[in-house]
């Protein structure tokens, strides 16, 4: 078990790899256009290299098959244990996937919704499958059985590609994906504050913080 963080803001990612939950980090281009949309991305990413341990996903920004080999390869010079190339689910992705594990360089599926497309990317030799639990629920589908159908097809079938479970919008989600057998949520900075809280927790704290300052106040 594991927790990534979706984000490419170093400054949060540092705080919050601080708290000792922290594994691997993922970003997207949407995530890096929203929260810096005149960065290098070449800067950035070795940024939040700086700030982190474990795997930090970078997502292929071309479209063909050629042009997302070498943009990987270009990546991948960027820190050979860590970069794992992040490629969208699509037919000539899977060739891209195949291609970057014979020559071991990892990679994680993305932008999946089912488990057949988990179940593909696995099988071309994906380190991670990413199931993209927010925009299944917003079609209208349970994500459950995605996620559930997954764990138990990679078990029976011994792949080894880790279940990554994104597009998380409430605790609720990463509680829901985390009991339906993902290996690895990975949550906003926000909502992994969120995660830390609870109002009877902190008025449970402040009731005790008050009762040890008026000690002996009723004497
Ligand atoms: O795919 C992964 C993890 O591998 C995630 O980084 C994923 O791209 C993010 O959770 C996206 O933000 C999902 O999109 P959205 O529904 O949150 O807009």
């Amino acid at each position: 078990m594991a927790i990534f963080i979706d984000s490419s803001d170093p400054k949060e990612i540092q705080e919050l790899y601080g708290w000792g939950v922290l594994s691997g980090v993922t970003t997207n281009p949407l995530i890096i256009a929203r929260e810096a949309p005149d960065a290098d991305l070449g800067e950035r990413i070795r940024e939040v290299l700086k700030v982190s341990w474990g795997d930090v996903s970078v997502e292929l920004t071309t479209e063909t098959e050629k042009e997302q080999l070498e943009e990987a390869l270009a990546y991948h010079t960027w820190d050979r244990e860590r970069i794992c190339i992040k490629v969208p689910m699509s037919e000539h992705g899977l060739r891209v996937v195949h291609a970057l594990t014979k020559k071991g360089i990892k990679t994680n599926v993305t932008c999946m919704m089912a488990m057949n497309q988990a179940y593909l990317a696995a099988l071309a030799g994906a380190t991670y499958v990413s199931i993209f639990s927010g925009r299944v629920k917003d079609l209208g589908y349970d994500v459950r059985p995605v996620i559930s159908s997954t764990r138990t097809i990679l078990e029976r079938e011994g792949l080894p590609a880790k279940i990554i479970v994104g597009s998380m919008r409430s605790m609720f989600d990463v509680n829901e994906a985390l009991e339906a057998g993902a290996h690895i949520p990975t949550i906003t900075p926000p909502l992994l504050r969120k995660m830390v809280h609870h109002p009877r927790t902190e008025s449970t704290i402040a009731e005790f913080n008050n009762a040890w300052r008026n000690r002996g106040s009723k004497k």
